[in-house]
């Protein structure tokens, strides 16, 4: 499977448009790749909390939309990262705004979301500000000349959440993809996590971070893609730089047989 992660850089002067027609020709330069990912959040601004409600859009929204154009474009399935979603809120007293990420398919179809589970800030921040997520999202993704690969969805902070793993392997995943806006702060904790889930889940992992400094938050950078093993098969730096790289996908199902460790589980 040929994939490519797309570590975006920003600051806080770029408009989410030219952001927008600046993230879609960089996903139309990633033809030939099976799967290309984008960075949470990379629209609006990870941090950028004040600007989320004026930057909120629906799924079919206008940097959806740009998206959905440029997967077409390129004939890849694109994990176009995440966007601040609006929509009815569910109950009474939601806010009707969730982090939510847009799969779309080579033909610009949007084929799976995954409103982020675990929401970051402590109270403050993503509780204070969206509804959090509530189910899985796994989809097959078609790899030219091979089998489709299953890929569960998960978001950023919820790296630090194995149980959300786990589940996703029971739903049958094989690769994990992960888009981030991770500080540069905690980025060794990126990294660490991201090889532990790899490991314990015998799952690939795709890392795409967030580079550059908005919102007086600096970012980490640091992408990686991470085999079953817990190998890091490649890693960014800290700057814009895309990550391109064909994945070995069937040595996921030889290493679960030849180290079968999922199956000695014991709890629930
Ligand atoms: O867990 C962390 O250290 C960072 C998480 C985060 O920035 C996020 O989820 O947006």
């Amino acid at each position: 499977m040929k994939v490519a992660l797309i570590q975006l850089a920003y600051g806080d002067d770029e408009s989410v448009a030219d952001r927008t027609r600046r993230a879609a020709d960089l996903v139309r330069a990633q033809s030939g790749h099976d799967l290309v990912v984008l960075p949470e959040l990379w629209a609006p601004g990870g941090f950028d909390y004040r600007r989320w409600d004026e930057r909120a859009e629906p799924v079919d929204g206008p940097v959806a939309s740009a998206l959905a154009a440029a997967a077409r474009d390129a004939g890849v399935t694109l994990h176009a990262g995440s966007i601040i979603e609006s929509g009815e809120p569910l109950e009474p007293g939601d806010k009707g705004l969730w982090n939510t990420s847009l799969v779309f398919s080579p033909a610009g179809e949007l084929v799976a979301t995954y409103r982020k589970i675990h929401r970051f800030g402590f109270g403050e921040g993503e509780p204070l500000l969206i509804d959090a997520g509530a189910d899985l999202a796994v989809l097959d993704v078609p790899v030219a000349g091979g089998a489709p690969v299953t890929v569960g969805l998960s978001t950023c902070y919820d790296l630090r959440f194995p149980e959300l793993y786990r589940r996703l392997v029971d739903a049958g995943a094989e690769v994990l993809v992960v888009p981030a806006a991770w500080p540069m702060a905690r980025i060794e904790h990126w990294s660490l996590l991201g090889r532990a889930r790899a490991i314990e889940d015998q799952c690939v992992v795709l890392q795409c971070n967030t580079a550059g400094t908005h919102a007086r938050h600096e970012m980490g950078g640091h992408s990686q893609v991470v085999d079953a093993t817990g190998k890091v098969l490649a890693a960014a730096g800290a700057d814009e730089q895309v990550l391109s790289i064909d994945i070995d996908t069937a040595a996921i199902a030889t290493w679960r047989k030849t180290f079968p460790v999922l199956a000695d589980r014991r709890l629930p």
